[in-house]
């Protein structure tokens, strides 16, 4: 018996909004006993700016989460608190080790009740923290939408998270659609696949289309010094004054705790993409043959898959079932023959590949840059940001090495972001591979491959634009890359 399909109100997922909430968030606790949160994240750049932040927080009753009824009143909570928590961490010269009962009582109950970590995640800054400009006009894309909170109070710190907005509006419509080709696929229906790989591809051109506004209104130099400071986590930030992580003491006890900081890999959407089209993501630094060397977490698992741990409950717990029931890229690859099929699913391939190219671009402009820019105008380290010790210097004692250089969620970002690439057109190429080895040479079915040849000495070479893939070994048809 095959498992049953996910329905979508079970995980809380829209089908016509996806992953953002079906109701747009809450603007502000509208309880009395909240009013000075609310009146602390409404003052919070003039309190950053004073360097008063931490004295206000300080001087706060502990409020519990008693007062919190609907899941808008419960996110809303979780918002204002991650705000509050990154300000008091990367607000002042120094990152600020302790988080106080203030903080962390409230935001324990909150994020038990939301299960999520206690940190400023992807859902806090871009999920759960977008309104429209006009209320009866629809939030689906960037002409309609604006923050809740920024740190900065600046147009680059609202547009950088509402380009995810839009993305996740966008990508929305993809989630019944890739749920009906599982469907399709089950009862054998090739034509329905294949006509829903194409509109997938067509969603994920459009996706990428939105990820280039970025450089519209977000400015690079803003972003490293100004906004990405405040998104940092707790976690491989020894070099930015947190060798431990933070301790978040709730009264009762204190203890030390490493998370990641906020990053688009813990958007559910662009996960949900990589596992309805089967493509596999291996812990970074892991080789295709061996799977000995290289840096795994601790969970065995790769960076992507932990990230899964930053995204509301019910979301993850939807990708999982999801896990459960792909079966599209099988599909494809037991009907080779099927030229309009193998077609559409290869484009969706080169659409979410081209997505990720667009995206390590933009990590260039707007990480490596400028990371290189600050070393060149300050060797000596001496630097004025948000917080004089924090993720935009960390490193910059190095000599110019990109290798050294980390996201927000603490990846060495260059060659963890190219490895997910390269993954993404992993499945084209091993059928090209199959094909080969099955008829010999003929022209590339993929506009992502450009060559595929076979040495003399019987091992294959495929030039995708990733670079070149060889296979030496086979087994039973099976290559090893
Ligand atoms: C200025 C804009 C952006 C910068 C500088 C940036 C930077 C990064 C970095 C450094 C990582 C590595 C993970 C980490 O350690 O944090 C990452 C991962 C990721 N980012 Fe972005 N990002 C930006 C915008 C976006 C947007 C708008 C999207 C939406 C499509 C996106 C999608 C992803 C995804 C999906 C990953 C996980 C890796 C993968 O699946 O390929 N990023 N980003
Ligand atoms: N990983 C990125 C940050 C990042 O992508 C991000 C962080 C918080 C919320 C959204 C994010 N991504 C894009 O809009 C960085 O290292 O700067």
């Amino acid at each position: 018996m095959l498992p049953p399909l996910p329905d979508l109100a079970d995980y809380g997922i829209s089908p016509v909004h996806g992953f953002l909430p079906d109701e747009e968030p809450l603007e502000m606790l509208s309880n009395p006993y909240y009013i000075k949160w609310e009146a602390i994240v409404s003052k919070l750049q003039p309190l950053l700016l004073s360097r008063r932040l931490h004295e206000v927080i300080d001087s706060l009753p502990v409020l519990s989460a008693r007062h919190l009824h609907t899941e808008r009143e419960w996110r809303r909570a979780y918002v204002v608190l991650v705000f509050m928590l990154h300000g008091y961490v990367w607000g002042g010269n120094q990152p600020q080790e302790r988080i106080p009962p203030q903080i962390t009582v409230p935001l324990f109950q909150v994020c038990e009740h939301l299960d999520i970590p206690p940190v400023a995640t992807y859902a806090a800054v871009c999920l759960w923290n977008y309104k429209p400009i006009f209320p009866d006009e629809p939030t689906d894309n960037l002409s309609n939408l604006a923050c809740i909170n920024t740190f900065t109070g600046s147009m680059d710190e609202q547009w950088f998270y509402l380009v995810s907005v839009a993305i996740e509006a966008q990508g929305a419509p993809s989630i019944p659609l890739m749920l009906q080709a599982i469907s399709a696929a089950r009862s054998g229906d090739s034509r329905v696949v294949t006509e829903c790989l194409q509109h997938f591809a067509e969603i994920l051109d459009k996706v990428g289309a939105v990820l280039q506004k970025m450089y519209e209104h977000c400015d690079p130099h803003i972003f490293y010094h100004r906004i990405r400071p405040y998104l940092a986590g707790s976690k491989n930030m020894g070099d930015a004054g947190l060798p431990r992580g933070v301790m978040y003491d709730d009264g009762a006890g204190q203890e030390y705790r490493q998370y990641s900081g906020g990053s688009n890999a813990q958007s559910s959407l662009i996960q949900f993409f990589d596992i309805v089209l089967g493509i596999e993501h291996r812990p970074t630094g892991v080789g295709r043959n061996d799977g000995t060397s290289g840096a795994a977490s601790k969970s065995g698992h790769g960076f992507i898959r932990e990230m899964r741990d930053y995204m509301p409950g019910s979301h993850r717990r939807f990708l999982e079932h999801v896990d459960r029931v792909a079966n599209i890229r099988e599909f494809v690859e037991s009907r080779k023959s099927d030229k309009a099929l193998s077609c559409a699913y290869d484009a969706c391939l080169a659409m979410l590949r081209a997505l990720r190219d667009k995206h390590i671009q933009m990590v260039s402009r707007y990480i490596i840059v400028k990371s290189r820019e600050a070393r060149i105008n300050s060797p000596t380290g001496t630097q004025h940001g948000p917080a004089a010790l924090n993720l935009a210097i960390v490193r910059q004692d190095k000599p110019s090495n990109n290798k050294k250089l980390r996201g927000t969620g603490g990846t060495a970002l260059i060659p963890f972001l190219k490895q997910a690439r390269d993954e993404t057109e992993e499945p084209a190429i091993n059928a090209w591979a199959h094909r080969l080895l099955r008829d010999g040479p003929a022209e590339p079915r993929s506009a992502t491959l450009s060559k595929v040849g076979e040495h003399a000495d019987g091992h294959l070479e495929v030039v995708g634009l990733a670079g070149t893939w060889s296979a030496d070994q086979t087994e039973g048809g099976i290559c090893h890359w």
